[in-house]
């Protein structure tokens, strides 16, 4: 068996069993839905008469996260964060999660340790109860796999299929930004890469950093909906781009839309990193991922109701479905929305 060494504590001095258990010993669980959570064969939760809402999200090393600039910690709060965001995007309250890790040698107790510091930070952001999961070994890479569970009642649910002609289209925050962070963090590594002695050079980038490293999921926006007795008639989180999101829901509920370039809320550092790199700051905006901010939809009608929500934007709106789905540009030119989000099996055949 290994004993410490510099890097720290081999998983193997504490066993599978063990290593759960010293993970998982602190958690005290918050919610009554929860009956049973961590220590049985499965979890036994209680819903009572509410709908229950299930998400599961599937991270890999090398697809979705790179542990050359991934703080560990950051990592095991962005498995959560983004799994109790499609809770949110269902309009539904997050409760439980269950966290699934397969793990290679060169992980060691510290590593998993900090791990779950970001794991159990993000519980409690979100205040939802860690239930269960599994641990197992990996070849190579770390893969991890959350399951979120929620509740909310019947008539309060979003789903991608209600959106009609005339709703508003909106966006909460601002879209763009954690591609903004992952194509400096990619610079910079190929900069490292070349050259091992050269010091990664991120002053002044400080947001993006924060939205491609430790992303929120929109609670806030979940609640400020809930006091304007707001239900959006669709809704989805943006997580592959907003040009391929809205289009998930044009589709689902045969309708077109009209987006407006001008409209569409950017940070000023995405815009700077996008001048820095040549780029077109649209192309971020538009399709970049992992925003994991809301977009939904609102009878034209919650106009003044949804103007006084912070931080929510009135991006297009809806048209019946033989008008297409079209980007307005800041020239006024229109020009057909195209999936062009993130898509990792695209990516790897490619
Ligand atoms: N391998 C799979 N088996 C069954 N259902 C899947 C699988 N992958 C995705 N889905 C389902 O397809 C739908 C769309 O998935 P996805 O595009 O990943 O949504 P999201 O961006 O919200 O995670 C969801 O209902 C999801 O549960
Ligand atoms: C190393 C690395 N490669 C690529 C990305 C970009 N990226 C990772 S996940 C993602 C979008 C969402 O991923 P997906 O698996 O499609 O999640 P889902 O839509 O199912 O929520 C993007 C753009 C990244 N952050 N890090
Ligand atoms: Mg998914």
């Amino acid at each position: 068996m290994q004993e410490n060494n510099a890097k720290g504590t081999d998983i193997a001095t504490l066993g599978e069993f063990g290593l759960i258990k010293h993970l998982t010993k602190n958690i005290k669980l918050k919610h009554a839905s929860t009956n049973v959570g961590i220590g049985d064969d499965a979890a036994v939760l209680d819903y009572q008469n509410k709908k229950t809402v299930v998400t599961t999200d599937l991270l890999l090393e090398g697809i979705h996260f790179d542990l050359m600039y991934t703080p560990l910690k950051h990592l095991g709060y962005k498995a959560i964060a983004v799994n109790v965001s499609d809770i949110y995007a269902m309009n539904a309250l997050p409760k439980q999660v269950t966290v699934s890790i397969a793990i290679s040698k060169r992980f060691t107790i510290e590593a998993m340790d900090e791990f779950y510091e970001g794991i159990n930070l993000a519980c409690e952001t979100y205040n939802v109860d860690l239930v269960g999961g599994d641990t197992t070994s990996s070849l190579t890479g770390l893969c991890i796999s959350v399951t979120a569970i929620g509740e909310a009642e019947a008539d309060q649910l979003a789903y991608r299929n209600g959106a009609k002609e005339n709703d508003l289209i909106c966006v909460s925050g601002n879209l763009g930004a954690a591609f903004a962070g992952l194509q400096l963090l990619e610079r910079e590594k190929r900069i490292f890469d070349n050259n091992p002695a050269m010091q990664p050079d991120l002053t002044g980038h400080d947001y993006i950093l924060e939205r491609q490293l430790k992303p929120e999921a929109r609670k806030d926006i979940y609640e400020r909906l809930q006091e304007a007795k707001i239900v959006p008639t669709s809704m989805i989180d943006i997580s592959d781009g907003l040009s391929s999101d809205i289009m998930h829901i044009c589709e689902e509920s045969k309708v077109g839309c009209q987006i407006y370039e001008e409209k569409i809320p950017v940070d000023y550092e995405t815009h700077k990193m996008a001048e820095e790199l040549n780029m077109n700051y649209s192309t971020f905006s538009l399709n970049g991922g992992e925003d994991y901010e809301l977009l939904f939809t609102v009878p034209l009608d919650r106009f003044d109701a949804i103007e006084k929500i912070e931080d929510v934007k009135v991006i297009g709106h809806i048209t019946e479905i033989s008008k297409g789905k079209y980007l307005v540009t800041r020239d006024g030119v229109e020009i057909e929305l195209q999936a062009q989000g993130w898509n990792p099996i695209e990516e790897e055949e490619n």
